[in-house]
């Protein structure tokens, strides 16, 4: 390809310098406004400006982008007659950065919406991608360098403590990069978090010594020469900001993570390389694909959250355990309902047109990123807080807060609907205690009757009948599922994952779910004297449902149990109903 511009420069300049100004009529108005609301996942390219050595070697603008979310490629390629041919490819994100956007406004633009997500417990990140020399690093260290400026300017006032950590992702292996590349590992714990073990994890008091802290890492990390960069990168470095509450100990922490993943070499370079560098691009190009995957079915599963029709849901694998870099980024890709997790990606793609072919790759992939927003049964807005404005939150809190009104401009701040529904109970509870006069039950009433009118927005279709003054709700009704008559005796059928009706027999636990045997002389037998370690319900607002505290766990013995209770799971109210 390179070698058939070389030989055409004047067929190249003339055909781009015509198509350029085509393309200027065709979409110069076209912009794009990103449904913040409704997508997890905002995916931008960013073209960065030919280099001085490119300018000299006679290189010339192959990508063109004359409007706000659109590029247009001009891939050199011969005909049959061996006269120099051109194929013109058009690529639609949800913005383009064209070569004269600074990375200032690429962070406005861009990233700097992912900060109060984070701020408020949720998962923000931001991944760079493209071939080596597209301009990721540059991308990433501006925009981390902005990102901190902003976040240590109102962590003091704002009551916020942030911890940073840095590392880099090596093939299958994990390096610290703030304690001199030392290896360390990634283990999931029983609650299900990736924990990083022995990472080190700096608190920095200032924005210099934030900045500082990067600048280390990043000297630090892994490169090795590349016929693309001499500085090229080959591994995934990631960039952990923990944002903690100090005025709420309960406030989940927020966490922002910023990814500058490894260059996405293409197998004409890779041909020049050793083989173990072959192996380490196909394992880069594996895990490249793979978390694809998981930003896109992490995409899918948001859309769908905000589909009211049940049948619209299926069910959504997201392969996060297929790679070291998505194991680290397993909450990235949540799928909680009570955490944001809200992901930037910016495709980096070099300029010129002999690198045509790898930025055609890259922003292949960006578009695959792209989820499409199906036509969806939607309530209207008027019944949806979580499509509601800042202002509108604030009428329906003043209105809806009881006696005294909850201060709407403390607890909403300038968060919309959708950020105030995302709010942790935690942290939206304190918020509330920060009225003068509102106690916690007043706040935690309210916390449940904003959660009464998301799941109302959602199931219309379903029938919820508010109660009585003291609001408890009815279970929505649901068709009876056969169950099959068994004649053992309870007591000898229990095994993990079994529901039991305790009575009256063990005082604060009506309703159990057997966990595991005590020990393990309790494993077979049927013995009354047996032992289980079981999980409680514990009751919830609404009648004959009720909240599995997985964190309640005792242990119970046989003879104080009163028999098997069967259980039935919904999964909007997150509640489990008796099922008589
Ligand atoms: N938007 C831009 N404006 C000006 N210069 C840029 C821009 N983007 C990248 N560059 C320059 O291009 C060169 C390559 O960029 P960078 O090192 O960020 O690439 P990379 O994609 O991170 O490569 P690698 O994968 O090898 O790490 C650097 O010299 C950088 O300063």
């Amino acid at each position: 390809m390179a070698l058939m511009y070389f030989n055409n420069i004047d067929f190249y300049r003339n055909l781009l310098s015509s198509a350029y100004k085509d393309d200027e009529k065709e979409d110069a108005a076209l912009a794009v406004q990103i449904e913040n609301e409704t997508l997890d996942t905002m995916i931008c390219a960013r073209i960065r400006p030919l280099s001085e050595e490119e300018k000299e070697e006679h290189h010339i603008p192959g990508i063109l982008s004359n409007s706000s979310s659109k590029a247009v490629l001009y891939e050199p390629r011969q005909k049959f007659n061996g006269k120099p041919d051109s194929v013109k490819h058009g690529f639609s994100l949800h913005r383009v950065f064209d070569t004269d956007m600074q990375t200032e406004s690429v962070y406005q633009e861009a990233a700097q919406k992912l900060v109060p997500w984070a701020w408020t417990g949720g998962v923000s990140t931001l991944f760079a991608y493209g071939q080596t020399g597209s301009g990721k690093t540059f991308t990433v260290t501006g925009i981390t360098n902005l990102l901190i400026k902003d976040i240590m300017a109102i962590a003091e006032a704002e009551h916020r403590a942030i911890y940073v950590c840095c590392f880099e992702i090596f093939g299958k292996k994990a390096y610290d990069l703030l304690d001199d590349r030392r290896m360390f590992n990634i283990m999931e714990d029983s609650f299900g978090k990736m924990q990083l073990i022995g990472v080190q994890e700096k608190h920095p008091a200032s924005e210099e010594e934030f900045l500082s802290i990067i600048q280390t890492s990043a000297s630090l990390r892994t490169s090795a020469q590349t016929t693309k960069n001499d500085q090229s990168s080959r591994s995934h470095a990631v960039y952990r900001i923990r944002i903690v509450n100090k005025k709420n100990s309960e406030a989940q922490d927020g966490e922002l993570f910023l990814v500058d993943l490894a260059g996405s070499e293409g197998s004409q370079d890779s041909s020049k390389h050793s083989a173990e560098r072959l192996v380490e691009t196909k394992d880069i190009n594996t895990s490249l694909s793979i978390l694809k995957d998981c930003i896109r079915n992490r995409t899918i599963w948001g859309l769908q959250q905000l589909d009211s029709s049940e049948t619209a849901k299926k069910s959504i694998h997201i392969p996060w355990r297929s790679s070291k870099l998505t194991q680290v980024l397993k909450h990235v890709f949540g799928t909680q309902e009570d955490r944001v997790c809200k992901t930037v990606v910016i495709a980096c793609v070099a300029p010129s047109i002999v690198d045509s072919g790898h930025s055609k790759n890259t922003l292949r992939y960006a578009e695959m990123l792209k989820v499409p927003v199906p036509k969806m049964k939607r309530p209207k807005d008027a019944l949806v807080p979580s499509n509601w404005t800042n202002e509108k939150m604030k009428l329906w809190i003043r209105e809806n807060s009881g006696t005294p009104a909850i201060d709407a401009d403390i607890l909403a701040g300038k968060l919309s609907g959708m950020q105030l529904c995302k709010m942790p109970q935690k942290d939206f509870i304190s918020r509330c205690l920060q009225t003068t006069g509102v106690e916690k039950d007043q706040a935690t009433a309210f916390y449940q009757k904003l959660w009464r009118v998301r799941i109302d927005s959602r199931q219309q279709s379903t029938t919820f009948t508010a109660g009585d003054k003291s609001e408890t709700m009815q279970r929505p009704s649901r068709p009876k599922t056969a169950r099959p008559l068994n004649t053992t005796p309870f007591q000898q059928r229990i095994k993990p994952g079994m529901c039991i009706s305790m009575g009256k027999r063990s005082y604060g636990a009506l309703f159990v779910v057997v966990m595991s045997p005590f020990g393990p002389e309790d494993f077979d037998g049927v013995g009354d004297e047996r032992r289980f370690i079981c999980a409680v319900f514990g009751p919830s607002m609404m009648t004959d449902a009720y909240e599995l505290h997985i964190e309640r766990q005792e242990t119970f013995i046989v003879k104080d149990m009163e028999g098997e209770a069967f259980m039935e799971y919904d999964s909007a109210t997150r509640y489990y109903y008796l099922d008589l």
